[in-house]
């Protein structure tokens, strides 16, 4: 018999941490097992505007893991036609005891299913439910919206302290136009959204720390994400790009995972290459004074 926390706990901040740990509580206080119910998107993936994930689901899982509790994944599209009544059955059959969410908590086709919807019939599954108000800092919500935000606005530092641990970017390198090694600076470019629908930072230059496959230690390095103004490009695509520094290997194909430790500038139209190299250097420069 479980207790359950439902969400997509994108970011897993402190609100999240909040939920989850009130959640692990109840299920201790009630003989229960702690389980977390996780959407691999939020609703608002499937509106207009959606920015992308902070962290790709796995991620969230793991996070979610270390604090206690089992994760299971669900998407949306197989739960959407599921009616609010039909969901409580389900959950019903499946053992759940006891529910655990925030107040904005929706659910069911439509998102007919409230909080309000929970209190007055979740009885009547044999179920208990406890709705935990917003927490807040200085007056705000803190949500993954208002993370998300941050992180278009290149205000890193701000949204490493909303996730309480420093945010991270992952994924496979791939090959590409091989201009980088020409300039001095080889850039390993990793496609962040491999598998999930994840969000690009504002177009600019980051201090990073990265972990490479198969490499034990960990290499600072400076990242580029944008469509590269000062060249001409056909389809310009947008691109996340690190060079590592005092670093020389192959790394194509290899798996990486970046810590984004601070936005240093934005991205520049240079008038020509030679104007691009000196910006690399003094990024490099001044990332060094940082590191060192
Ligand atoms: C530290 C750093 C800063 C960069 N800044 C800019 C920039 O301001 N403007 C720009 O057009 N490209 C910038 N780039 C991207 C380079 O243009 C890009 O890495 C280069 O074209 C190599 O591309 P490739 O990986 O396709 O070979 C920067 C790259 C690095 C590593
Ligand atoms: N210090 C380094 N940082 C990043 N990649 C490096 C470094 N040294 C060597 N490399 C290799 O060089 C590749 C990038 O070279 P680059 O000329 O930018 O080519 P591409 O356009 O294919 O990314 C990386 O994918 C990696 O295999």
């Amino acid at each position: 018999m479980y207790s359950v926390a439902v969400g997509t706990f994108d970011g897993v901040h402190k609100g999240h941490k909040y939920i989850l740990n009130k959640n692990i509580e109840n299920a201790k206080s009630n003989d229960l097992k702690p389980l977390a119910i996780m959407l691999r998107y939020p609703m608002s993936q499937y509106v207009n505007g959606f920015p992308g994930l902070l962290y790709p689901s796995w991620e969230r899982a793991k996070f979610i893991k270390d604090l206690g509790m089992e994760v299971e994944i669900i998407d949306m599209q197989n739960v959407w036609n599921i009616t609010h009544y039909k969901y409580l059955e389900i959950l019903k059959e499946r053992g759940v005891k006891y529910i655990v969410c925030g107040e904005d908590f929706k659910f069911g086709r439509g998102a007919i299913g409230d909080t309000r919807f929970l209190l007055k019939h979740a009885h009547r599954y044999d179920m208990k439910v406890q709705i935990l108000h917003d927490l807040k800092e200085k007056g705000n919500r803190i949500s993954s919206t208002m993370i998300r935000n941050a992180i278009k606005k290149g205000n890193i530092k701000l949204a490493n302290k909303m996730l309480e641990k420093t945010w991270t970017l992952e994924g496979p390198v791939y090959e590409d136009r091989h201009i980088g090694q020409k300039l001095g600076f080889p850039t390993a470019n990793i496609d962040i959204r491999f598998k999930e629908d994840i969000i690009f930072p504002k177009y600019g230059v980051y201090l990073v720390k990265g972990k490479i496959e198969n490499i034990e230690k960990e290499y600072w390095g400076l990242m580029n994400v944008g469509v590269r103004p000062t060249y001409f490009e056909n389809k310009k695509v947008p691109k996340v790009e690190v060079f590592f520094i005092d670093f020389d290997y192959n790394i194509y194909n290899k798996y990486v995972k970046i810590e984004i430790i601070n936005y240093m500038r934005e991205e520049v139209k240079f008038k020509n290459e030679t104007d691009l190299i000196k910006a690399m250097n003094e990024d490099l420069r001044n990332a060094r004074e940082i590191i060192y």
